[in-house]
């Protein structure tokens, strides 16, 4: 236990409590919350803990293909840089609110490169003058 009283990631019952707290803010989000408009969300939020127990403790949980659905989701309703800003800084603030640590770390470092992958891919890259 460190002197603020914040532990490390450790069992699943830990990632769901950071993707409850998260998509909570998510909904209420004015930018990125009307994205999940049509969204079920037990299913949603179940399979959001296979996905960060798979990221976080490799439990084999996942196999979707997150690249897919954002590419389908982005033809519908158009991502952009600053949808992606906004998503990542809700997850850093999420885990940082409720866990420290070694796990915390790397779930904020996977949240990171995934959401910079996915922008490039999706959005086109970040340094380009014609990006917005
Ligand atoms: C601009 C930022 C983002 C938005 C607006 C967004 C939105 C969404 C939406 C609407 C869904 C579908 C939910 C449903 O079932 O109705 C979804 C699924 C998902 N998102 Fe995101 N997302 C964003 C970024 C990310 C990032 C950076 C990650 C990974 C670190 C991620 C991981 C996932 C995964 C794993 C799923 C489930 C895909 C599946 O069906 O297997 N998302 N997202």
């Amino acid at each position: 236990m460190k002197k603020n009283g914040k532990r490390d990631i450790e069992t699943v019952e830990d990632i769901k409590l950071i993707v409850d707290s998260f998509y909570q803010k998510v909904s209420q989000d004015k930018l990125i919350g009307p994205f999940f408009e049509k969204t079920n969300w037990s299913k949603h939020l179940a399979t959001m803990y296979n996905f960060w127990d798979n990221a976080i403790f490799y439990s084999g949980t996942y196999n979707g293909n997150p690249m897919k659905s954002h590419t389908r989701l982005h033809e519908k309703n158009p991502l952009s840089k600053k949808h992606f800003s906004q998503w990542n800084k809700l997850f850093t603030q999420t885990v940082d609110e409720l866990f420290e640590g070694e796990k915390a770390e790397l779930a904020k470092r996977r949240a990171t490169s995934i959401s910079v992958v996915m922008q490039t891919k999706i959005v086109g890259n970040n340094i380009s003058p014609l990006s917005s």
